[in-house]
């Protein structure tokens, strides 16, 4: 199985989404001839040609209200917006339109075959424009799903199984993994679920759940909590959107404990609602309170990003909180 980085993941499924499906098309800002900024669409130009992979003008809600356009008439746009924080010109179009194109139309039309892809987190010294996670703004918006993969592996199958899928999908990339990330990738199609979370390390005192980049950051949380004699199960969510309440409800109810990390701010971030339902469903049986490793309350900073990231050691003090509460 060949070794490869994120980006040769992503551009490997867009690869055969495109050979698969002549509907497939791939646009977006400097997407073309140049592959995109971080090289994503690199050589799909050349070989499916200009109607199939092209630039658009810098217009974000242009290209979501096109990608609308064209998945409604049946084909199967994979736009990308240059940097996630750059997704939010087209915050109406994606709201407003996007999620509920099939509603509205009582099921006449809808715009399941689009898919939209963007580099998305911190971790690169991009400051306030090109670090930011916005996943939370459209996990409150019903019709769409939210896809964050964690490394190659999943970002190719969870890449194919999000153009495939019958509804419209945000698909945000960990950009600091885009070429820090590797592992071994198959050359052949396949999928991974939207929808459900993985399991990722077995344990028993105690519960983490993130996604995206934060899962290597877990990780290295984690191998301190085991010196201490912490046994740790770790679930990346994947799907923020929707999400998987049941894989993380068991794990709570068998350690009693759940501590959640995201890069975004802690005010309206994702681990609110995974808090919150948590509460609901697990109440009697938490030997602490659910416990969140966030962003700052704060733009995201341009010098000190590492102040402002939720590390290892942060999620390592929230761990032995939790433990000893
Ligand atoms: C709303 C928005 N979308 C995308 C970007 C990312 N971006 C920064 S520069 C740039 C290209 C600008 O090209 P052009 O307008 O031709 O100006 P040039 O810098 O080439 O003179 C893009 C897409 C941005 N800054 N803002």
């Amino acid at each position: 199985m060949p070794n490869m980085n994120m980006l040769q993941a992503i551009n490997q499924a867009l690869d055969i989404a495109m050979a698969e499906d002549d509907k497939v098309l791939c646009f977006g800002e400097d997407v073309g001839s140049f592959g995109g900024v971080f090289r994503a669409t690199s050589h799909l130009q050349e070989k499916y040609g200009h109607a199939r992979c092209f630039n658009t003008p810098i217009v974000e809600q242009g290209i979501v209200g096109f990608a609308n356009g064209l998945a409604s008439q049946g084909s199967v746009p994979v736009a990308e917006i240059q940097f996630a924080d750059y997704i939010f010109p087209a915050f109406d179009q994606l709201v407003n339109e996007t999620a509920k194109f099939r509603y509205r139309s009582g099921d006449l039309f809808n715009v399941g075959g689009l898919t939209l892809r963007a580099p998305y987190g911190g971790g690169i010294a991009g400051g306030h424009y090109h670090s930011q996670s916005p996943e939370a703004y459209f996990a409150h918006t019903p019709g769409l799903k939210i896809v964050i993969p964690r490394n190659p592996y999943e970002a190719k199958g969870l890449l194919l199984a999000s153009i495939r899928d019958p509804d419209p999908v945000l698909f945000f990339e960990p950009k600091r993994l885009y070429r820090a990330s590797t592992g071994e990738v198959p050359e052949e199609d396949y999928q991974l679920p939207l929808g459900e979370a993985a399991v990722t390390r077995e344990g028993s005192d105690v519960t983490l759940v993130g996604w995206g980049a934060q899962m290597e950051v877990i990780e290295r949380a984690v191998e301190l909590a085991e010196k201490d004699g912490i046994s740790c199960e770790v679930i990346d969510l994947r799907t923020i959107l929707p999400w998987d309440e049941d894989t993380i409800v068991d794990s709570v109810l068998k350690t009693g404990r759940l501590v959640v990390t995201h890069e975004a701010p802690r005010t309206g971030g994702f681990a609110g609602e995974i808090a919150a339902t948590v509460q609901e469903r697990c109440f009697l049986y938490l030997e602490s309170p659910v416990m969140r490793v966030t962003g700052l309350d704060t733009p995201f900073p341009q010098t000190l990003e590492k102040e402002y990231l939720p590390d290892h050691l942060k999620i390592h003090e929230a761990i032995r909180a939790s433990v000893n509460f």
